[in-house]
């Protein structure tokens, strides 16, 4: 499967009241990835709301995607996003096996790039590229960055952080294959909003 297109991601502040009517919009938009994103301890919500968003992936044909929780990807035969002090990938890849998703956090460093790579990651993630309102205190990077990351690796690059329709078009010329995106999607005002916005990323993307 190609990973080129709109990677929504979920927020649960953001999402209160509406989480799977504003989920369902985008995915109606045509999201690619969908990555669960729950920092919270609650293992019983994260289970109810993961299996619950698996379905809803399962009915329009989109991956999901979990945050920092191999456990629970392997639970539901889904794949995982993790963070460079989320757990190792290789243990990861041999967990999950050789189909899942496995997307890595990079921030702006190739090295962490070239070395998710060896270890199996399908995905390099780089950000955060502009100012974000649901991680303000990420580390930043610069576009410059996607170059040497489009002429040195030979996986899917995804960015992330601050993304909205307004400033996305740069990352698309530089070679992003995957835009990952919460408060630019889910910020909206209504769900005809969120499915508007996700078929506007997608066509950024030309897909
Ligand atoms: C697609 C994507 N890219 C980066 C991240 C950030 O992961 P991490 O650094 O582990 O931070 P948290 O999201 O866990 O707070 C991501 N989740 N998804
Ligand atoms: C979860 C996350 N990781 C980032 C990184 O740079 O690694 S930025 C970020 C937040 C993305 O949300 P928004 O689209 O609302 O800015
Ligand atoms: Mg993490």
């Amino acid at each position: 499967m190609k990973l080129r297109g709109l990677y929504a991601i979920t927020d649960s502040q953001l999402l209160a009241g509406k989480f799977l009517s504003y989920v369902e919009a985008a995915l109606e938009g045509g999201v690619i990835l969908l990555q669960y994103r729950d920092k919270s301890s609650d293992e019983a919500r994260r289970l109810r709301e993961a299996e619950a968003l698996r379905n809803l992936c399962e009915r329009y044909k989109t991956q999901l995607i979990i945050n920092d929780d191999a456990e629970l990807a392997a639970r539901l035969n889904v794949g995982v996003h993790l963070g460079q002090t989320d757990g190792p990938l290789s243990p990861t890849r041999a967990l999950l096996g050789s189909k899942a998703i496995i997307g890595s956090t990079c921030h702006g460093q190739i090295a962490l790039a070239e070395q998710a790579a060896k270890e199996g990651a399908s995905y390099v993630a780089f950000g955060r590229f502009f100012n974000s309102t649901t991680k303000p205190s990420a580390p930043s990077c610069s576009l410059d960055l996607l170059d040497e990351a489009k002429r040195t690796l030979h996986l899917p690059v995804c960015a992330i952080g601050g993304i909205t329709l307004d400033n996305a078009a740069p990352l698309v010329e530089h070679g992003v294959d995957l835009l990952a995106v919460i408060h630019g999607l889910f910020g909206a005002e209504s769900s005809a909003e969120v499915t508007r916005r996700a078929r506007a990323f997608n066509e950024l993307l030309k897909i």
